[in-house]
């Protein structure tokens, strides 16, 4: 902690004796995630923290912080009331920056993707029907549905990929962590998906905002998964499934789709 204090000073909020000292998990561009306690030494949760830029005004700069930090905290709240599967708001204090909330332990659904099908030989791809894509189909479903009882909630993400996409180990049963062979090899996907990183989330409830997400959710699995891309439909049909008004979304997604090919044959 003490070198990356000399750098990135903490919010004071991290500087009061703890029994556990807090470290920095991410630096971004625009906020650092810290890892730290709520009120029991034994109850792990992170910190979200939007330093003051330097190069804005400092009146602008503190208004812009303040309002990220309380719309991202309010969205929380609403998916987390209405049971979406996010983390937990603890506390906050969107004067001075930061924001608490639980810390959900597993790794990014993206890292456990490229962990899953890194161990398989890409020739395999061409002889897809040989392959037991079972438990990848089955994290698809559980995408689907959690970015579907997102937009339920009238929510949309704004940043859907999956980096932001937790995989929390479940209670019972576990994770691949330490297991071997073959059963360790299923499990590595296993576990609840938790969405993260609301930072450019909104409330809205139109089809083509929704789409939008799904659209950003597409194009980040082409490109970071693009052997996982053929199953994206099954994304699709859990999200269906889940979400009672995904059929006008699902034609507008045919538009999104379209102006991004446009754009794309434009440069
Ligand atoms: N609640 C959490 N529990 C555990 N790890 C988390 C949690 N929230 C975030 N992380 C980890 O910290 C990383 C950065 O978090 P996040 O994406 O919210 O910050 P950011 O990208 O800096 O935010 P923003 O895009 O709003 O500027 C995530 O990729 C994830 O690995």
């Amino acid at each position: 902690m003490a070198a990356a204090d000399a750098q990135f000073p903490p919010p004071k909020v991290l500087t009061y004796p703890a029994s556990a000292p807090p470290s920095l998990v991410t630096q971004g561009a625009e906020g650092r995630l810290y890892k730290t306690t709520h009120l029991l030494p034994d109850r792990p949760c992170a910190l979200k923290y939007r330093p003051p830029k330097p190069y804005r005004h400092p009146v602008l700069d503190a208004r812009l912080t303040k309002a990220r930090i309380s719309s991202e905290a309010k969205v929380l709240e609403k998916c987390w009331r209405e049971g979406v599967p996010v983390p937990a708001v603890y506390a906050m204090d969107p004067a001075a920056g930061w924001m608490m909330m639980e810390w959900i332990d597993g790794i990014p659904v993206r890292a456990a993707i490229n962990e899953w099908l890194g161990e398989r030989p890409a020739e395999l791809e061409e002889r897809p029907v040989e392959v037991d894509d079972t438990p990848l189909v089955d994290l698809m479903k559980r995408i689907g549905t959690a970015v579907g009882a997102l937009h339920r909630t009238g929510v949309v993400h704004g940043d859907l990929t999956t980096s932001n996409m937790m995989l929390r180990p479940r209670e019972s049963g576990g994770q691949a962590n330490g297991c071997n062979g073959d059963d360790g090899k299923a499990k590595a996907l296993e576990g609840d998906v938790v969405l993260i990183d609301f930072g450019l989330a909104t409330q809205s409830m139109s089809d083509e905002d929704r789409a939008v997400d799904l659209y950003v959710l597409e194009r980040a699995f082409a490109s970071t998964h693009p052997r996982a891309e053929r199953l994206f439909g099954t994304v699709l049909g859990s999200y269906k499934d889940t979400f009672k008004k995904a059929a006008s979304v699902l034609v507008k997604l045919e538009d999104v789709r379209m102006r991004g090919r446009k754009r794309s044959m434009l440069g």
